[in-house]
């Protein structure tokens, strides 16, 4: 057995809506995957297209129960994203675990050429990943460090 197998994991539920029917459950593509591919869960009839510069909210077919205490980060594939100028305009979405309605992916065109989204292709990934929520508290003053309040290049190039 290998590690990535023996290793506890939380479980996803998923619950499929009527358009997803037929769909492949998002999964790991390899043993050591970070993100789950998502599919595409457009009507078959209907392959959706995206010309250069346009976005388009693209459903999953899924409402996703994410365990309490984790969030589902949606982040685009490098390979779609290469090829085609295709990405995840919110990257990282982000999925509450709270979230009871449908995943949809934002897809946007950076491209040059138009894209076509067939039902059932893979057209983001989704990671798994704890949250911390912290209590907010007003305060006088922060503490000082080296840094203060240099950013933005302030160590140089
Ligand atoms: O790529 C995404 C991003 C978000 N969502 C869903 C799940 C998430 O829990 C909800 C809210 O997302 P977010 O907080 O990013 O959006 P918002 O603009 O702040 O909307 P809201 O006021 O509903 O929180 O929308 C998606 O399905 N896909
Ligand atoms: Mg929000």
């Amino acid at each position: 057995m290998s590690t990535h197998t023996s290793l506890s994991r939380p479980t996803l539920n998923l619950v499929r809506l009527p358009h997803g029917e037929g769909l492949e459950l998002p999964a790991y593509e390899t043993a050591g995957a970070a993100g789950m591919d998502l599919r595409a869960g457009v009507p078959a009839d209907r392959p959706l297209m995206l010309t250069p510069g346009k976005r388009a909210l693209v459903p999953t077919g899924f409402i996703f129960e994410v365990p309490a205490g984790y969030e589902a980060q949606i982040r685009p594939r490098s390979g779609l994203a290469f090829k085609h100028g295709i990405t995840c305009l919110n990257t990282p979405g982000t999925i509450d675990s709270d979230y009871r309605g449908e995943v949809k992916v934002l897809l946007v065109n950076l491209g040059d050429e138009e894209f076509i989204i067939e039902r059932g292709m893979r057209i983001a990934q989704m990671v798994i990943a704890p949250v911390t929520q912290v209590t907010v508290r007003e305060a006088d003053g922060a503490s000082e460090t080296a840094r203060g309040a240099g950013g933005f290049g302030s160590t140089g190039v």
